[in-house]
This record gives C-alpha cells, structure tokens and sequence, in this order.
C-alpha cells in the first residue's frame, strides 16, 4: 500500500469565490490559476468542519466537461490530506447531478459505508472546453446542494483562507477502470473506490417507473421516440436506460456520447441550443421534417435539466411540472400513495397552482435554486416540484432529474394510451397538454434572456425597476402610454421567502409586477453565469376562456412583452434590441 504525506501550502485569498444559484462557475482558465480550485475545497471543508470531513466518504464526480479530470486527482489529494476516509468516483468521473444524489441517498460502499457528501464537478448548461466554463459546488447527506449557511461560510473562509492540506505525493487515480484503490496515510487508511456510473441510478429508477408499461409504449409501432443529450453526461444514462432497459431504437439517440467540450455546443436544453433535436422534432425555421417522433426530449450538460417535446409542438416546463403533478398518482407507482404536496419556483408559471388546489394539495412557492425545495421534502411536504427553467423532480432525489422527467412523462403517456396501444391513433403529447388546458385554463409563458451583458447595466436596470415600485400609479401611468389593453399593476415587489421549515429568510429573489387579471411580469438577474450579468424576464398570463386557449404564446404575449419592454427601458439599460434566448 502507497503511503503519502500531508503538505500545508501557504495560499492568499482570491476574489469572487462566491458560489451562484447552483456552485461556483468560472472560465476554466480562472479555474486553472495556481491555488484557485484549492482555495475553494478547503474553505468548503473548513465549512463543513473536522466533524463532517474526518473519516468521511465522499463523492467526486460530474458531467466530465473539460478540467474535470484533472480536478478530480487534485481534489481526492486533499480529501486524503484532509482526513477524509473514502473517495468515491464514477467511472471516468462521471456522474450525472441527480445520479450524485441518488448516489448519496442509495449506495453502499464496499465497507458498508455510506456517503455524505459530494462535491459536483459541472456548470450545468454552459458551454466546456479550454476557453469555456468550469463549475464545482457541494451537496449534503440529503443528497443536495449546500444550503446558504454552507455557501456563505465557504464564501467568507475563501476570503481569508492561508493556507490548504494536501496529499502532493499521492499518486493519481486511474478513473478510467472500475476498482478500489488503497492508501495509508498519517491517520490510517485512504481508499478510492472508481463505481459505475449508471448503475445505481438505474435501480432507484426501476423502483420509481413502470418500466414494462413504459417498454410497451416504446414498442408500439405508432410511437416514435429521440433523445438529446447534447454531448452531456446523460448520455451516459440515456443508453442503458431507453435503449437496454426500454428497448428504444439505437438511432433514436442524439449527442449521446459525452464530450469534453459538449461537441462545441451549448448544452442547454432549449429551443435555441438544442438545435438537431428541434428540427427533428419538426420545430425547426424550416421545418423540413417529414414525419418527426411522436416524442423528444433534451438534457442539460449535467442531465438534470430537460425539454419536453411533442411532434411539432413544445411543452413549455411550468406546463411539464403541473401535467405530471397532475398525473402523477395513476401513472407512476411511486406516487400511488397520492402527494405530500407540490412546489415551484417564484419566476415558474402559476399552472402548478391550478392543479394543486384542483387535487387539494400543499402547495409552496420558493425562490429559484433547487436547494429551496430539499427542505420541503425532508420535511415530507413535497413530492413533485419544478421550476420554468427546464428543471422538474421528484422526492425520489434532492435534485431535479432530466431522466426523470422523460420517464414521468413516457409513463404519463403510456397510461393515458394503455388501452389505445393498438388503436388508429395514440394520444399525443400534444392531446395531453391540450386537454390539461381545456381542464385547468392555460397559463401563457415566455421568457427573454439577455445574455452576458453589461454587469454595471443590469445592475442600474434592476434598481430602477424596485424604485418604480414605490408609485404604482406612475407605473399604471407609463403602462397605460405604452398599451392600453393591458391590465392595472396591483402589486409590485420584490419576492422574499420565509423557509416554512427552518425559519430562514432569502431577500432579493427578483422584481415582480402583478397585475389584476393574474398576468406576471418578472425580472431577475441570473446566478448561473460566469461571465457578466443574464438578465430573465418572465411573462405569464392566464386565460380560462376555453375559446382563447390555443393562441400561439408569442402572439398572445405580446401586449405584455411590450409593456415589459418599455417599462424596464431595456434598450437603454442594456444596449440589446433583442434577447439571446427566448423560450
Ligand atoms: O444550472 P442548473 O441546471 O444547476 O440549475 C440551477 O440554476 C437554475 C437557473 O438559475 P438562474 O436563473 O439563476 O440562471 C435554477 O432554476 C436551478 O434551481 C438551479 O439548480
Ligand atoms: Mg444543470
């Protein structure tokens, strides 16, 4: 067995540590400067304190975008260095975000040891490669990420932080083979034990799904299926899951071989970035598509976001998460119990609201960051939950779920066709969101991105929107010049939460104007990127009339879209005539 040595290395503090709705996102070259990721893990195990960290077992794995391997070897020389027991890593580092939770959750170790934590190597739906983006963040022994107490103590110890413990001659792990590898250090034994990366995530998935009804769909000749993991780790998932376990035609795999550098692409799962999927999906501009899958859907970087398509038509994701709470109960066998309740993010669509006072269910609106619904669950009020920025799950895991989502709705589809399998015609996805409409009223969606703009600019525009707030008939005023079909605001603020369970309180969770007709209008500014400042504005209306549901969004927006526009003065601010994305 190797021994190793424990180093101190003297370090200075670098600026900007502060992790983001979901970690700490970078370019990989901030990533790569001397001491920079170091800083990070040590001031997270200075968090965590010598309780949490001695004699532990953790994760280190993500989406295997560029720099990851080499982040993996450095951070499994400072766990051992650390005094951490066990490091466990899925084969060649790669371990989708919600397979980690499900990892901490699920997995026994060879010892008979279970994990309680993990550190996540991604930065989800932003391009990787050299010039591209790096990510890491913590998750806890619920399986999710770090609450704020955590990220603002690992934000304040990377402000001070003198020096880290590391293991420098501790030779590098082959991650590649599937192993225990053993260490003996100044405080005993250090072991790395390289998993596969699927397997645990596909039994807990075999336990939540009814894969023969799922496998009978999928073998119907009339159903047509197509996944795109844009070169993410889903891919990873995806071939053991809709091809060896459901029976999925190899060809209907998009991307699904991950890549470093995600093939160049944009792995965010939106109409905009996942280009192939859309225009196979008979979406595209042109639209050349003869007959395009009955089903599609796309995945994030790090697999827990996803896009759900229908032929020809787009399934905005505050509609995903309210179709599947809805039908839930009969579809899935995990959920035939009934739910402990449902939640969304405050931007997300009030289309969950409708469902969960229809079916008389808890319901809780949280800030955007999946970690605001982990204490709901732990708590047992919640058990479906999703957010309007491609992001749906379950309590089955502390994280959203891209496969999960695709299986929901591949169960939501096969139920709703389980006497109809050899009928002339299947119900469609389209036929599914259409008759949620008609039962519940539709909630009409969009949301702008303004990517990477101006920081300084954002910043002015958010401002001079939360000062507009104080005169709400100055705002009407303005409103009234710019379109007058559209109705009063009747409140304007900004959106502060109260953790129902621990008490915690988060301000500053974005601007919104409400209206009297219900209808939304909602700015923030997003914790995601690495770069400058993304500004989203989301718009939301509510129509009942069943003789006004089947308008395009975009079309029934737009009065909206410009009140939104002009009264924000996003021109101005931001110097964009036009957004990046809209979805
Ligand atoms: O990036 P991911 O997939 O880890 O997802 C993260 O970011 C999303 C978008 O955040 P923002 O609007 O601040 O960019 C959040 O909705 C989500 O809860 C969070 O986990
Ligand atoms: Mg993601």
């Amino acid at each position: 067995m190797a021994i190793f040595k424990v180093s101190r290395v003297e370090t200075t503090p670098f600026d900007g540590q502060k992790p983001g709705t979901s970690g700490l996102r970078k370019k990989v070259k901030v990533f790569k400067q001397p001491h920079y990721l170091e800083n990070f893990v040590q001031s997270t195990f200075n968090a965590l304190g010598a309780d949490k960290v001695r004699g532990a077992t953790l994760v280190v794995s993500g989406d295997g975008r560029y720099y990851s391997k080499d982040a993996i070897q450095i951070i499994i020389k400072m766990a051992a260095a650390n005094g951490v027991r066990c490091i466990w890593v899925g084969q060649n580092g790669l371990l989708s975000t919600p397979a980690v939770s499900a990892v901490i959750r699920e997995r026994i170790g060879h010892d008979g040891s279970k994990a309680s934590g993990a550190f996540i190597l991604t930065a989800s739906h932003n391009p990787g490669g050299p010039h591209e983006d790096f990510g890491i963040k913590y998750n806890m022994e619920n399986g999710g990420p770090a609450p704020e107490g955590i990220t603002d103590s690992i934000y304040s110890n990377t402000t001070t932080i003198k020096e880290y413990l590391i293991a420098e001659d501790l030779l590098d792990v082959d991650i590649s083979q599937i192993g225990l590898t053993s260490f003996g250090g100044p405080e005993g034994k250090f072991d790395v034990d390289v998993f596969d990366s699927a397997s645990d995530y596909v039994k807990l998935m075999k336990s939540i799904f009814d894969f023969q009804s799922i496998k009978n769909l999928l073998s119907s000749p009339k159903f047509s299926f197509c996944y795109d993991a844009l070169h993410g780790v889903a891919g990873a998932y995806a071939k053991r899951i809709f091809v060896e376990e459901l029976g999925a035609q190899e060809n209907s795999l998009l991307n699904c071989v991950p890549k470093e550098d995600f093939g160049g692409g944009h792995p965010d799962p939106n109409l905009t970035y996942a280009k192939e999927l859309v225009d196979r999906m008979g979406l595209g501009k042109t639209n050349t598509e003869q007959d395009p899958p009955e089903f599609g859907a796309a995945a994030d970087g790090d697999a827990d976001r996803n896009m759900v398509l229908g032929k020809r038509f787009f399934v905005t994701p505050s509609d995903s998460v309210a179709i599947i709470a809805a039908n839930a109960v009969q579809s899935i066998p995990y959920f035939s119990g009934g739910l402990k309740g449902v939640a969304r993010s405050m931007p997300t669509s009030a289309a969950l609201d409708v469902v969960a006072k229809n079916l008389n269910l808890k319901f809780f609106e949280v800030p955007t960051g999946w970690k605001f619904f982990g204490n709901l669950m732990d708590a047992g009020m919640c058990s479906v939950c999703g957010e309007e920025s491609f992001g749906t799950g379950s309590d089955h895991i502390r994280e959203k779920d891209g496969i999960w989502a695709v299986l929901a709705w591949l169960s939501i589809i096969a139920y709703k066709n389980k006497d109809n399998l050899e009928g002339d015609k299947l119900v469609s996805v389209e036929d599914i969101v259409r008759q949620h409409w008609a039962k519940y009223g539709r909630h009409y969606y969009t949301r702008y991105d303004y990517e990477n703009v101006d920081a300084g600019g954002a910043k002015e525009l958010m401002a001079y929107l939360v000062k507009l707030q104080s005169s709400l008939s100055e705002v009407n005023n303005i409103i009234k010049g710019i379109r007058s079909d559209v109705s009063n605001v009747v409140n304007a603020d900004e959106f502060e939460y109260k953790d129902p369970v621990d008490g915690s309180i988060s301000k500053h969770q974005g601007i919104r104007y409400l209206f009297e007709d219900g209808s939304r209008l909602v700015f923030r500014l997003s914790g995601t990127g690495s770069e400058g400042a993304t500004i989203r504005l989301y718009i939301e209306q509510y129509e009942k009339d069943q003789s006004k549901i089947g308008r395009d969004s975009q079309d029934a927006l737009a009065p909206l879209v410009e009140v939104a526009l002009k009264l924000s003065k996003m021109q101005e601010f931001t110097g964009r005539s036009a957004p990046t994305v809209i979805t």
